[in-house]
Parts: structure tokens; C-alpha cells; sequence
């Protein structure tokens, strides 16, 4: 177990404004593209309103596991307004930053990447999660000015659920999940997360990792990133594949549990963030998914062999918490070689 000083040392970012060269703490044996493999292609873009999106939705998480999304409704001048309070938010001096930060056992508040316990070496981040209003935080950084900072995040936040909502019902469908299984999709019952995160300019960009490779926990989860690159995605059998930003689109991203109910027909995509030498980068990603109690399986039918058991989404992220690694093939009870 970690002692009292790796636990708060996983707790606070380094304060990047105070460091000129990369430190020890922060660099990565073979980060970037130093594994040989570079894949070319892109993700594929779905149109929304296309009348034809869910097949193209469908094809593009079976051979992806994620898709840039257009048409999505999603108001550009509210991402705007996202943009410029994550911004207020992580230029503040550290000692205003550390106010919020998150408490232990908790995932809300300021703080280095949920993944980075399960790293040896710290990523050159800093990020926010919200579930909810985030005005416990936000006070205590903002005494007197926190509510613009708040009702936007919360405004997102409700839109952001509304089209996982729609996304999440095309997919359930294309997976052949019955209806009373999904009831929870639309309900105030659903699960939902927004993670700000921020990667500040790297001395050394080569030896650095922005967020080091993973996969989410959701069913799915919605990106937005701001113009600078760095997201990459690994495709099976090419390699680490750049995901560019599209002025004005999303990026959409299947999470360890549609791997689950889908009975692994759609990847749970492995994702990593490089970063740069003179450009900041924020995005901005909404985990959704079912609520907690729910029991989440393959979907039975068509004689299909259940690659997974049954489990509640509780026990499957109580299982991701303390290994990542190992989660998915843990729950694992058939092959079909
Ligand atoms: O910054 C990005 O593009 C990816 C962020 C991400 O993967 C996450 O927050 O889980
Ligand atoms: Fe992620």
C-alpha cells in the first residue's frame, strides 16, 4: 500500500508554472512514439442527423471502438463557455488550485489523472471532476465568484446527458439489448461525469505522457478537445492512431462496459494523450453509463456464448479501481477459440 506521502503526492499536480525542465518524477522511459508503431488512418466521422447514423455508428465502434461525431447539438458557444472557465480555472496560481482539491477516497475535485496510481511515473496534467453541481469545490477556490463557474458546468453536464442518451439508445439497439434492460437510459437514475483536463506546455515533450494509455470504465464517453492534438487511440494490428481535433466535433469513445453488453463486439478503445512543447491542450470528457446498482451482461441471444458474467456496474468499478489491467479479462468466463 502507498505510504502517507505517494498517497498526497498522487494528490497534488506538480506546480507546472514553477518548472523549466522536465523532472525525474515526470519522465517516461518509452513514452510517445518510441514503441515503433505509428498506425495511419483516422477514426471515422458520423453525421448525426444522417438518417443512416446508427449503422455508421455501429460500424465505426466494431472496428474503432470510436467515431468524431458532427450535427451533435450540442451548442458551440456553450463548449465556448466551457473553454473559458476551465481556462480561468487551471491558470490559477497552485496554492489557489490545491483549495479544491479532491479528498481522499473521492473523485470529485482538482487533482493528477484517476489513472495515475497505476503508473510509476506522474503525467504532465492537471484535471477537475465534476459529478453534479461542483460548488463544494468551486467555493472554496472561488468564494465569492464560483456561480457563472457552476451553472455552466452544470448546463453542460445536462446536455451532455441528453445526447449520451441518444447515442446510448442507438447503440443498445445495434447490441439487441431489450428494452426493460434499458430503462435506465433517460432516467435521473443514469451515471454521468465530467472530467476537465489540462496539459500545460512540456519542456520535454518526447520524454513526457499527458494521460498514459488506459480505457475508460463507461459505456461511453463523449470528448471535447480544444484545437491543440495529442489524443491518440490504439487500433488493433496498426498501432497508435491521432485523433485531430474537427472544428465543432465530438469524439466518441466506448467504454469497458459497452465491451461488456456488447459481448465484446465493440472494443473498449485504449487511448493516450501526448503532449506538446509550446501549446497547452484542454478537453473536456462526459462519462456515461448506467446507474450503479445496475446488473450489467452480455446480451442473451442467438446462441451466443456470454464472454462475461453478470455483474453489477458497482462491482465491475470496484474490480477497474484496483486493477485496471486485469478488469475486463477477470470477468471473463468464455473464449470463443
Ligand atoms: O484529453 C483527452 O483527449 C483524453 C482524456 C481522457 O482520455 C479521459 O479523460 O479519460
Ligand atoms: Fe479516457
Amino acid at each position: 500500500m502507498a505510504n502517507i506521502s505517494e498517497e498526497a503526492a498522487n494528490r497534488i499536480p506538480l506546480d507546472f508554472s514553477s518548472v523549466k525542465s522536465l523532472p525525474d518524477s515526470h519522465a517516461w522511459p518509452h513514452p510517445g512514439c518510441s514503441d515503433g508503431l505509428s498506425g495511419s488512418g483516422s477514426i471515422p466521422v458520423v453525421d448525426l442527423m444522417d438518417p443512416n447514423a446508427m449503422e455508421a455508428i455501429g460500424l465505426a465502434c466494431e472496428s474503432w471502438g470510436a467515431f468524431q461525431l458532427n450535427n451533435h447539438g450540442i451548442p458551440l458557444s456553450l463548449i465556448e463557455q466551457v473553454e473559458v472557465q476551465a481556462t480561468r480555472l487551471f491558470t490559477l496560481p497552485a496554492h489557489r488550485k490545491f483549495k479544491a482539491q479532491r479528498s481522499p477516497g473521492s473523485i470529485t475535485g482538482y487533482g493528477p489523472a484517476l489513472i495515475s496510481p497505476f503508473f510509476p511515473k506522474s503525467m504532465w496534467h492537471e484535471g477537475f471532476t465534476i459529478i453534479g453541481s461542483p460548488s463544494d469545490h468551486a467555493k472554496r477556490i472561488w468564494p465569492y465568484d464560483h456561480a457563472r463557474f457552476c451553472e455552466i458546468m452544470e448546463n453542460y453536464q445536462k446536455q451532455m446527458k441528453k445526447l449520451a442518451e441518444e447515442v446510448t439508445r442507438m447503440i443498445l439497439k445495434l447490441v439487441g439489448v431489450r428494452d426493460e434492460e434499458k430503462e435506465w437510459v433517460g432516467s435521473s437514475e443514469s451515471s454521468g461525469a465530467l472530467q476537465l483536463n489540462w496539459y500545460p506546455p512540456c519542456p520535454e515533450p518526447e520524454r513526457a505522457m499527458g494521460l498514459a494509455p488506459h480505457t475508460d470504465t463507461s459505456l461511453l464517453t463523449i470528448l471535447y478537445q480544444a484545437q491543440t492534438s495529442g489524443l491518440e487511440i490504439l487500433k488493433q494490428g496498426e498501432g497508435w492512431v491521432p485523433v485531430r481535433p474537427h472544428p465543432g466535433a465530438l469524439v466518441v469513445h466506448a467504454g469497458d462496459l459497452l465491451h461488456v453488453m456488447s459481448n465484446a463486439r465493440f472494443p473498449s478503445v485504449l487511448h493516450r494523450v501526448t503532449v506538446n512543447r509550446t501549446r497547452q491542450r484542454y478537453s473536456f470528457a462526459y462519462f456515461y453509463g448506467p446507474p450503479q446498482h445496475c446488473v450489467i451482461s452480455p446480451p442473451a441471444f442467438q446462441n451466443s456464448v456470454p464472454r462475461f458474467r453478470a455483474l453489477t456496474v458497482k462491482e465491475y468499478m470496484d474490480i477497474k479501481a484496483n486493477n485496471p489491467d486485469l478488469a475486463l479479462s477477470s470477468i471473463t468466463i468464455a473464449s470463443t477459440h
